[in-house]
């Protein structure tokens, strides 16, 4: 009976989006729903072979791990991805002729770059969170993923939601708000697949075998039901019609500003910040075989930082039309904010206590050491940068985007590799990693490109917010936009090395992590029963 609903609602679905596409008025949209018709397509194709097997046999009390291997894999692709087009786009900002005349536009700068944020921040890092997310509340509820196969269509349909957002970026559609920029039919579809994700994984806690809430699903509750809120609220808007990708903001002006950097911001506090803080509570105790350093700093932490990160929005917006009171608000939470956010790094480190030596013998728990370094590196220097004086000098400049690379790339990029690490042999059943010297590498590699990124924006950033403030004695400026950018030349090209390494890093491994799934020694395969408080 299931089955045929399903039937009805894709075949459905395959009609409806086939009939857009029909009548679609610009090309990124007509793409997007022939897109979307396709995975309709298929999964009905899928589940009509399917439709005479018996139900099969109780599968209750085991872990529905398939779709977590699923999000592994898609997180490594989508990591290869996501850095292959910064290091494209980074060597675009040095050398322009990359934009390629031959390409018509298709892959400039201008297009190429939200790719590159979208793909890094939802489809890396949300694949990330996705598979880790199913991983922790599985293994600390002991209960399987609630919902069935509920868990699947959140997998494939956040896929499509990547897919479509990212055709749209390269054929023009935007509705140009930054790390926001997908138009509207795909902010629809990303709610739908949303809802489901909260339901699957607040569905699965509901059914614990455990009594306490692990904190790392703490982390993901917030990180799931804010970014639900944010993104609802950010891309409230009126199409110009329903087979057309083009849509008008509800918000205007002083007010539009806002709201948009009230959810870029805390997509920064809840997407790269809180659900990664829940990957660190999960997989630095196992890691490292030690309890987590104190519960108590992480309850007290949990909530003051969910509570700061809402009002920090407005240090998006210094100097802008918005009302000094408001930009004073988002500095001083921002300050504040410094404490909460070492809270979770104290905690992190010193989980490690009476294990330190574990630091030259595992090159997994270096990485996320490393990790959880850089998280208290950014999350001191953005505190600083919301300080209206600094912010004079920082904004506008590169050391803006020093600052998102040292929390990108070292605190989300590193434990997600982590996380990677201690996921692909689980998952596949192995003894261990295929290579641990391989580990090493990555390690220094993307540590390395880290730094000759961080430390190069940085030069870059101050030098140029000092040339556009320098003054001659009579009071007018010394150097003319175009000077500043001939002066960062050298940097951008130490960047776009940095991020070479980085990927370099990405691609050993993927071929390490595909190489523990092939030639790894299988151990007692045992099937992923639930256990309680794995
Ligand atoms: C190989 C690694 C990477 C390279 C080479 C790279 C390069 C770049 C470049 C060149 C820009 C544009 C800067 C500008 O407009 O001046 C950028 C922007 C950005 N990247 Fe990356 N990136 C990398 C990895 C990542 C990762 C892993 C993340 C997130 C998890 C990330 C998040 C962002 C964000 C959020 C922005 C926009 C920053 C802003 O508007 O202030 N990047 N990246
Ligand atoms: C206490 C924590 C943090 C505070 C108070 C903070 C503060 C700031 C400030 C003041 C800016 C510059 C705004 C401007 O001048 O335009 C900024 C930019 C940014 N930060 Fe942070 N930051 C924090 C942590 C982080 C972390 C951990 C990450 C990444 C994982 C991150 C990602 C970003 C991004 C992506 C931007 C660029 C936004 C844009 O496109 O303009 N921040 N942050
Ligand atoms: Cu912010």
């Amino acid at each position: 009976m299931v089955n045929y609903i399903k039937l009805i609602v894709l075949g459905l679905a395959a009609l409806g989006a086939l009939i857009a596409a029909n009548y679609g008025r610009d090309l990124a949209y007509t793409v997007n729903m022939l897109i979307a018709a396709s995975f309709a397509i298929v999964a009905f194709i899928y589940t009509l072979r399917r439709t005479d097997e018996p139900a099969g046999a109780d599968v209750s009390g085991e872990y529905l791990d398939g779709v977590i291997r699923f999000g592994v894999i898609a997180t490594a692709f989508w990591g290869v991805v996501g850095f292959l087009v910064g290091v494209v786009i980074a060597f675009q900002l040095a050398f322009p002729a990359l934009n390629l005349d031959f390409m018509q536009g298709y892959t400039n700068f201008g297009r190429l770059r939200p790719l590159h944020t979208s793909a890094v921040i939802f489809a890396f890092g949300g694949n990330a969170l996705l598979a880790t997310s199913f991983y922790i509340v599985q293994r600390t509820s002991a209960a399987r993923l609630w919902g069935g196969n509920l868990a699947w269509f959140v997998f494939w349909g956040y896929q499509l939601f990547i897919l479509m957002a990212a055709t749209g970026y390269l054929l023009g559609a935007t509705n140009a708000k930054e790390y926001a920029e997908p138009e509207w039919h795909i902010d629809l579809w990303l709610t739908i697949v949303w809802v489901c994700y909260l339901l699957v994984f607040a569905g699965t806690i509901m059914k614990r075998k455990e009594p306490h809430i692990y904190v790392a699903n703490w982390f993901f509750l917030a990180f799931i039901i804010t970014i639900a809120m944010l993104h609802i609220v950010n891309n409230l808007a009126i199409p110009v019609s329903i087979f057309g990708s083009k849509s008008v903001q509800v918000f205007a002006g002083v007010q539009d500003a806002m709201v948009q950097w009230w959810y870029g911001h805390n997509a920064v506090g809840f997407f790269l910040t809180a659900g990664f803080l829940g990957m660190m509570y999960y997989f630095v105790p196992k890691q490292a075989e030690r309890p987590v350093y104190s519960y108590k700093l992480s309850i007290i932490h949990f909530w003051a930082l969910i509570f700061l990160y809402i009002w920090a929005g407005p240090h998006h917006l210094h100097y802008t039309a918005l009302p000094d009171w408001a930009s004073t608000l988002g500095m001083v939470f921002s300050v504040v904010l410094w404490m909460p956010s070492w809270g979770g790094m104290i905690n992190g480190l010193m989980t490690l206590s009476g294990a330190w030596d574990k630091l030259r013998t595992d090159p997994v728990i270096r990485m996320m050491v490393i990790s959880i370094g850089f998280y208290g590196m950014s999350t001191f220097e953005g505190p600083m940068m919301s300080i209206r004086a600094v912010n004079s000098l920082s904004h506008y400049t590169d050391w803006t985007i020093g600052h998102v690379h040292s929390g990108a790339l070292g605190w989300n990029g590193m434990i997600t590799f982590g996380a990677l690490y201690f996921l692909v042999p689980k998952l596949w059943n192995r003894t261990g990693l295929y290579s641990l010297r391989l580990v090493s590498w990555h390690f220094w590699l993307a540590t390395i490109g880290i730094i000759f990124y961080a430390a190069s924006m940085w030069v870059t950033g101050i030098m140029e917010g000092l040339m556009w403030r320098e003054v001659d004695a009579n009071g007018f400026l010394v150097n003319s936009f175009a000077d500043t950018v001939s002066a960062k030349f050298p940097m951008y090209v130490v960047r776009g090395l940095g991020g070479v390494m980085f990927l370099a890093g990405a691609i050993i491994m993927c071929y390490n992590l595909w190489m523990t799934v092939k030639r790894s020694p299988a151990t007692e395969a045992q099937g992923p029963v639930a256990v309680p408080a794995e």
